[in-house]
């Protein structure tokens, strides 16, 4: 699923407009019916329902919705926010539309304000894509007041205040929304942990906008959602054997830190690598042989950390990190790794804390390896950045210099491609941000490449499948109780 920028949304909605060709009123009733449908699958009409409307577009769809759900038998209170003496065309068309069926009562001071009751869900339709500025003044106000009441809100397309594609000041005033429905494409803002609190759960509703120019639009970001993420998997061929899926090489864990190998070893080897090797330092061996008896044991020389390179020959990817830790052998054993390796690779973890504090060996890597940093990996690596916009900017401008692919991890782990492209991922849950679950991804990660998975479909597909197993997990376990473990064993596609 293609995230387009306001331009092209504008853009969008035009090209709609003019190829149905449908007017832009009846858009508008069509994106409102959307609306509400969602609506009416979630709330009975025992809930009453205020809807705040700003004067452009967005409050034009708030008119329209209260005039659909009040034929529906919703009991609904309508505001316009007085901020502005322009309204647009069909904001105007349909206050008209709305005259004899509801009263509209016109805000023009915070006083003017209606209490709120405890069951009773608020309608943000203040402000819509077209924001151009912070809101300020009687706007500002009324959306304060609106955020303290007790009630759901739900904003309509994005939270009145907050920019589809750029970052906010942190001074900004914006709706707190506990669900956003949002037309056709889910936006940039929505993918930044920054505007949690202004996103709520979001939910995309289909309003029939024009295929041709969605599928022509070109742009950097893309969302992975269900059935994107589906489509890129390898069916295994009933005459297959072990040797098609590749061999993996792990190279994890150092003294009190061989949790880490067991981990990312085990979610290798659930993965679908055809065989699989580790090679951890000597303390680690029992450790793995009885944990993992289906893995092959390379055995590092040193007892503590690894401190040598074992034999590439027979390896059809390698993964890196996970525990190594960062001795002055371990450092240089990253190092020949990185001269050496000719088949696809992927950095997580020490290895990466490895990478920042040298960072000539940044020149090494070889193309389209995958590095995987949480976001303080990144800054340590990158560098620092102002809000999650600028650092999205620095991971494509790093990934497009170092010919990279970053698995940038957070809530939507952003897949950020050696060309720039940047694949936002649907699956996962707040129950994942537990010791062990980035171990779990060098594991899968590892495993699609030794299936030889291009890079850029292991991590997006990797990440993906990471998510899927999480949440599975969580289910089962609930998000407090589940561990690294769980996601393993919640594997399999
Ligand atoms: N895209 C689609 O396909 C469809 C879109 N639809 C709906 O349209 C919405 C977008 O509508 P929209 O462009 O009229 O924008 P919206 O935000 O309602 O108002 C802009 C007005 O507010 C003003 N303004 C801006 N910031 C301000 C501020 N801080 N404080 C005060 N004023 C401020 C701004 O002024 P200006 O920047 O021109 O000075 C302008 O006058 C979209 O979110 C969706 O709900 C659907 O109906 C159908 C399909
Ligand atoms: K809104």
């Amino acid at each position: 699923m293609k995230i387009l920028n306001v331009k092209q949304i504008r853009e969008l909605d035009a090209a709609t407009i003019q190829n149905e060709p449908i007017s832009s009123l009846n858009l508008m009733e069509r994106a409102s019916q959307a609306f509400v449908k969602w609506y009416e699958g979630r709330f009975d009409t025992t809930k009453s329902i205020s809807v705040f409307c700003g004067k452009g577009n967005n409050g034009g769809d708030g008119l329209a919705i209260s005039r659909i759900l009040s034929g529906k038998g919703y009991h609904v209170r309508v505001f316009v926010i007085e901020y502005t003496k322009d309204a647009s065309e069909d904001f105007q068309q349909n206050l008209v539309k709305i005259e004899n069926l509801i009263q509209v009562k016109s805000v023009y001071e915070i006083n003017a304000m209606p209490e709120f009751v405890d069951d009773h869900v608020i309608i943000d339709a203040l402000l819509g894509s077209g924001l151009s500025r912070p809101a300020e003044g009687l706007l500002a106000e009324v959306i304060k007041k609106i955020n303290d009441a007790p009630g759901p809100i739900i904003s309509v397309d994005i939270a009145s205040g907050l920019y589809v594609d750029k970052s906010n000041e942190k001074a900004d005033t914006i709706i707190e929304p506990d669900h956003t429905v949002t037309f056709q494409l889910p936006k940039l803002a929505f993918m930044m942990p920054q505007n949690a609190a202004f996103t709520g759960d979001w939910h995309v509703v289909d309003i029939g906008l024009n295929e041709k120019y969605i599928a022509d639009a070109s742009t950097p970001y893309h969302f992975t959602d269900q059935s994107s993420g589906e489509a890129l998997v390898k069916f295994r061929e009933k005459f297959s054997h072990k040797g098609t899926f590749g061999h993996a090489l792990i190279m994890a864990g150092s003294y009190g830190k061989i949790g880490a190998a067991v981990l990312s070893s085990r979610a290798c080897a659930h993965s679908g690598a055809g065989l699989l090797t580790v090679h951890v330092p000597e303390c680690g061996y029992e450790i793995l042989q009885i944990s993992l008896p289906e893995a092959m044991i390379s055995v590092d020389q040193n007892r503590n950390y690894i401190a040598s390179v074992p034999e590439l020959d027979s390896f059809s990817a390698i993964g890196i990190g996970p525990g190594i830790g960062q001795e002055a052998l371990t450092v240089r054993v990253l190092d020949e790794l990185l001269s050496k390796i000719k088949v696809p690779l992927i950095i997580d973890a020490d290895a990466l804390n490895i990478l920042s504090k040298h960072p000539d060996l940044l020149e090494k890597l070889p193309a389209k390896t995958i590095v995987s940093p949480h976001p303080k990996e990144f800054q340590r690596l990158a560098g620092e950045s102002a809000n999650e916009y600028d650092r999205l900017e620095l991971a494509r401008n790093f990934a497009q210099k170092h010919n990279v692919i970053i698995c940038l991890k957070g809530a939507y782990t952003a897949v950020i491609l050696s060309d720039g492209d940047v694949h936002f991922n649907s699956t996962g849950n707040a129950g994942m941000a537990t010791g062990g679950s980035g171990d779990v991804l060098t594991g899968i990660l590892t495993s699609l490449l030794a299936q030889k998975y291009t890079p850029e479909n292991a991590a997006i597909f990797g990440v993906f499948q990471h998510g899927l197993a999480g949440d599975k997990a969580a289910k089962k376990k609930t998000k407090t109780a589940m561990i690294a473990s769980d996601i393993i064993d919640n594997l399999g596609w």
